[in-house]
């Protein structure tokens, strides 16, 4: 299917859920000088044949204007003639859509994300046990473990979408990309938007238990 068979009011649709949810993250202080992107896919999913908004490269995330997102394939490029650029990490988003058909993916930077990403960097994961809101990721075992996989960083980010594929877990909808961010991602935004709420806490209680641990 091309773009131009997605019908208009899905487009609409699909972008004024995107805006909310920007606005949303923006209220929570999760766009620190203009890092972070985020998009959502729209129409039918081949793997090698789909479409998703994603948010403008450079923007300030926390203001809402008419130039916020754009339309690309899975190749990145743009759907419709623009101005606008694509964010820089469109292409980890790509990659991510090609590997698991998700329906949103979100990406940001948080203190917390950053600090476990560094202090797990040698096991690259990071480790939690037992944690109740593990069952956000629909995994519900008594005292379930995941492992939270850790990718290396890189200012050439095609560079690390290779990183990706070998790390990829069923069960976790998310990775995190050393010193920098997270990136997860879910069946449609508000699952994403839950898996990222999970995953934020869980960063700040793996942080957390780890210093407690070690001043006993
Ligand atoms: C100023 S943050 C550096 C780039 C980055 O990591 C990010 O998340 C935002 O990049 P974008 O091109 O999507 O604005
Ligand atoms: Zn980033």
């Amino acid at each position: 299917m091309s773009f131009s068979h997605i019908a208009l009011e899905e487009k609409q649709r699909i972008l004024s859920e995107f805006s909310a949810v920007k606005a949303d993250f923006a209220s929570r202080h999760w766009f620190p000088g203009t890092s972070g992107n985020l998009s959502m896919r729209i129409g039918p999913f081949e793997p090698n044949e789909f479409f998703f908004a994603v948010t403008a490269s450079g923007k300030d995330k926390t203001k809402s204007t008419p130039e916020d997102f754009l339309f690309v394939d899975q190749d990145g490029k743009p759907c419709e003639t623009t101005a606008l650029k694509p964010s820089a990490e469109t292409s980890l988003h790509r990659e991510i859509y090609r590997l698991t058909g998700a329906g949103a993916i979100f990406h940001i930077h948080s203190v917390f994300n950053n600090l476990v990403s560094e202090l797990y960097w040698e096991r690259r994961a990071v480790p939690i046990e037992g944690v109740e809101l593990i069952k956000a990721f629909n995994i519900w075992d008594e005292d379930a473990v995941i492992d939270v996989p850790i990718v290396p960083n890189y200012a050439d980010v095609p560079k690390i979408v290779p990183e990706i594929e070998p790390v990829l877990n069923a069960r976790v909808p998310g990775l995190l990309i050393r010193k920098h961010g997270v990136c997860v991602w879910g069946k449609d935004a508000s699952e994403a938007k839950k898996h990222l709420e999970a995953f934020e806490f869980l960063f700040e209680y793996a942080y957390r238990w780890q210093l407690l641990k070690q001043s006993r």
